[in-house]
Order: structure tokens, then C-alpha cells, then sequence
């Protein structure tokens, strides 16, 4: 017997956002819209990305502002809807990782999967995420014994696990050295194919932005440079 999964209503949609916000001295008023695939969100340190996410993940309420995902609504200003975190489905990935230290690394990607399944079901699946992102060997262990880089994949993988209809990687690499970036990006460009949803990447890293970028946004000082919405040309040429 077959099961057919039923496609989220969201799938294929794209992500439009529209941001007012005001912190301290720093004011931030974006807008762009991101389809599936990797939208890289560049621009120099104290720019605004990592507030930009944390307003889409639902993390920071804006002053002002409208963020949804196809004709689903997760904020408007407005209207008066803000739709509370753990229900936009937002896989969230930082550079300083959240893994549970007293967990597996199959235990930590259970955590965020979807309850109802069984549990030797979710087990399947975890092995199966630890698999695509190579620590599957990894599965009993806990985190004080892996690597920077087995960390960030296991992170990866427990993102992953919740079934995202949204990606948000916050320099996700940036501690990894060049060769495990690049590898890194390598497993999040097949995952981008696999999910068909839109995902975020903020990175400093112009590696990162020749592997990964559909398009690219450059964010300065809380607001979008004209022009930087068209698909991603690489205009850097071969140096990092
Ligand atoms: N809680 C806060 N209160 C006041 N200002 C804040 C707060 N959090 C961030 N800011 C300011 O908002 C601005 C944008 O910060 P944000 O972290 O979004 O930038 P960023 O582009 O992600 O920077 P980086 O690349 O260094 O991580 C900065 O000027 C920062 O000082």
C-alpha cells in the first residue's frame, strides 16, 4: 500500500515580507519577497539581517509590517494578526547552536518532529535526516563529542525534521573553515531542491553566496539597495 502525503497548502508559494521596525537608535524598513529556492540576505554587520529573520520567525514583533507565505497570513499589522511561533512551521538555524546537550544525536532530532507519529516512526526519520546530512554514525552520541562541523549537520538535520514550510539560516558556517562551508552548502542546496520552499540565508561570506544564492538582497543599515532583487550574478569573479 502507498500513502500519498498531502501537499501544504503553502507549497511553491513565496514569501513576500515587509518590515518596519525600531530598535534603539537602529530603524529597519524592508520589503522583498522570496521564492523557493535560497534568497541570501547580505549586507555588512549591524545591517539588520539577523533582525529581519527573527521578525519572520516570529521572534520580534515589528512596529509596522506584513509577512506571509502564499495567500497565508502569519503577520499584518493591520489586521492585527501575529501568528505565534511554533505555528508558522519556521526551521530556524544559527551559528551558535541550540542542540540538547543530555540528548542523542537522534533524540535531538526527534524534538522537533511532528508528535503524533509514532515513535519508532520518528526514529526512522531522524536516521534518515542524520543520514542525509552524513552523521549518521553519530546517532547515539551526544553533543560534547562531535565536531564543529557534526554539530551544524545535526542541527541541520533537526531543523529539517519538523517538515519546514520556511528556512531561515542565520551564518549558519561561519565558523567552519572553507572545505566544510563548502560541503555544508552542498547539503543545503539538495535540501532547497528537495523542500521546495523558500529559504533565508543571511552570510558575510561571498563563498557562500557564489554556492548557495537563487538571488541575492543586500541590506544596508536597515535598508535594501535599489536593485538587489534580480536573480544572483556573481560579480565578485573567483576570489573569496
Ligand atoms: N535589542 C536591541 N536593542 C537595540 N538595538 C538592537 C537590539 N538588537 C539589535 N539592535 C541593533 O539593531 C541593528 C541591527 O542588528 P542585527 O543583529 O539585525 O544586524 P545584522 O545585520 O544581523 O548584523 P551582524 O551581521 O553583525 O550579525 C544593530 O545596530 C543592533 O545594534
Amino acid at each position: 500500500m502507498t500513502h500519498s502525503v498531502p501537499e501544504p497548502a503553502s507549497a511553491g508559494a513565496s514569501l513576500t515580507v515587509s518590515l518596519a521596525i525600531q530598535r534603539g537608535a537602529f530603524h529597519l524598513d524592508v520589503a522583498f519577497e522570496a521564492p523557493p529556492g535560497i534568497t541570501i540576505l547580505f549586507g555588512p554587520s549591524g545591517s539588520g539581517k539577523s533582525t529581519v529573520l527573527a521578525a519572520i520567525a516570529g521572534l520580534l514583533r515589528p512596529d509596522r509590517g506584513r509577512v506571509a507565505l502564499g495567500t497565508d497570513v502569519w503577520l499584518d499589522s493591520t489586521q492585527r494578526i501575529d501568528r505565534p511561533v511554533h505555528l508558522r512551521r519556521v526551521a530556524f538555524v544559527f551559528q551558535s547552536l541550540a542542540l540538547f546537550p543530555h540528548m542523542s544525536a537522534v533524540g535531538n532530532v526527534v524534538y522537533g518532529m511532528d508528535r503524533t507519529l509514532a515513535r519508532e516512526v520518528q526514529r526512522t526519520k531522524a536516521r534518515e535526516l542524520l543520514a542525509r546530512f552524513h552523521v549518521a554514525h553519530l546517532e547515539n552520541r551526544r553533543p560534547s563529542t562531535y565536531s564543529g562541523g557534526e554539530a551544524q549537520r545535526v542541527a541541520l538535520a533537526r531543523a529539517f525534521a519538523m517538515a519546514p514550510r520556511v528556512v531561515l539560516l542565520d551564518e549558519p558556517f561561519s565558523a567552519m573553515d572553507r572545505d566544510l562551508r563548502e560541503s555544508l552548502c552542498a547539503d543545503v542546496r539538495a535540501s532547497a531542491s528537495e523542500l521546495g520552499v523558500p529559504f533565508i540565508h543571511v552570510t558575510h561570506h561571498r563563498q557562500e553566496v557564489r554556492l548557495l544564492a537563487d538571488r541575492v538582497i543586500y541590506i544596508d543599515n536597515g535598508r535594501r539597495v535599489a536593485g538587489s532583487d534580480e536573480p544572483y550574478v556573481d560579480m565578485w569573479g573567483s576570489g573569496s
